[in-house]
């Protein structure tokens, strides 16, 4: 296998490559960018006008998602997987892979859009070079913008698979994505209604892309995850890919979808979650719940019909979300 296909490998050692660009047997050209990413470009005659980034290891810790990308750069250096699009692997955040740990100081992911800017450190600095990373990538007109950006969460959950769709005033969702992310395993969506702070909601917002953050399980470390299944994700990148993905009918075959009621913010050290330690994800919270409480009396209480709660985390920063209330939503606003 050509050395670039070893991404993981440097990443995990902290090297550079002696040579920056490789041709595999099949004419496809790799080139290292900068530590944890590599551009994979098909020859001119073979693109389907296709640009795929695919990230993981935004959060050190998860660890399925960046074995899936692996796997997928193995075979595209072996020649096994032939790209018609060019794609851009990502791991977000080398130091906190290496270290396995979700980050080192500060939370990559909510330091997006403008974020890193306010702060310093190596953790905004990477978020910094991630946007420019993803905007070069993006940069040509006239193609297909499609990011997804894989994590695994920090506890069980009762929907295992799921996507949240970023938002962007006067943009619509797109049903046919929503598709796609059905027959790529995913159980359920959740639509954002406000922008936010992630990778995936700059790509969508900043660069055009249709971007998703996608869930795919619980997080464990390195070789333990025979718990994640990944089958049918992974079945369906390899055909993004390939160029060979089966026609798409816009039925949603069950996917169920949600949509934002609150996000918790923590305000302070008075912060408190009336939730057990090990609730799932989507567990499912009555009305008049006293959800959370916090500095100068502030309550938060449940007085959504069909209210759910998920990423529920009362150790984040302050400022930060500790969690947020979903609602059961309907299809009639897709595109
Ligand atoms: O399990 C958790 O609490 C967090 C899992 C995770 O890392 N989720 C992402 C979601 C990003 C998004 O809102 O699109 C995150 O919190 O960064
Ligand atoms: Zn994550």
């Amino acid at each position: 296998m050509l050395a670039l296909g070893k991404l993981l490998e440097l990443t995990l050692a902290g090297r550079e490559p002696a040579e920056k660009t490789q041709l595999t047997v099949e004419g496809v050209r790799m080139r290292w960018l900068s530590e944890g990413a590599l551009e994979v470009k098909p020859p001119e005659a073979r693109d389907n006008g296709l640009d795929l980034l695919l990230s993981a290891g935004i959060h050190g810790n998860e660890t399925a998602p960046i074995e899936l990308l692996d796997r997928l750069l193995h075979d595209i250096a072996r020649g096994d997987l032939k790209p018609r699009a060019r794609i851009l692997f990502l791991f977000g955040n080398p130091e906190a892979i290496r270290r396995g740990e979700r980050f080192v100081e500060q939370d990559v992911n909510r330091l997006f859009n403008g974020r890193h800017e306010l702060s310093g450190g190596a953790e905004a600095l990477r978020a910094c070079e991630l946007e420019r990373l993803a905007a070069s990538f993006f940069s040509r007109p006239e193609r297909s913008r499609l990011h997804y950006d894989l994590h695994t969460a920090i506890r069980g959950s009762k929907i295992e698979q799921f996507a949240l769709y970023p938002w962007k005033e006067g943009r619509a969702h797109s049903r046919r994505e929503l598709a796609r992310l059905r027959a790529a395993g995913m159980e359920a969506v959740l639509l954002q209604n406000k922008p936010s702070i992630v990778f995936s909601a700059y790509t969508y917002d900043q660069l055009g892309a249709e971007s998703f953050t996608l869930e795919l399980g619980k997080a464990r470390p390195f070789g333990q995850n025979d718990g994640v299944n990944v089958g049918l994700l992974e079945t369906r990148l390899q055909q993004i890919i390939e160029g060979n993905e089966p026609e798409l009918d816009e039925g949603l075959d069950g996917l169920q979808l949600f949509s934002v009621a609150r996000e918790i913010i923590k305000h302070s050290d008075s912060f408190r979650l009336n939730l057990p330690a090990d609730i799932e994800n989507f567990s499912e919270l009555e009305k008049g719940y006293v959800l959370a409480e916090d500095i100068a009396q502030t309550r938060w209480v449940i007085e959504e019909e069909g209210a759910r709660i998920i990423f529920p985390n009362p150790k984040v920063k302050n400022g930060l979300r500790a969690g947020i209330l979903i609602v059961p939503a309907t299809d009639e606003n897709l595109a």
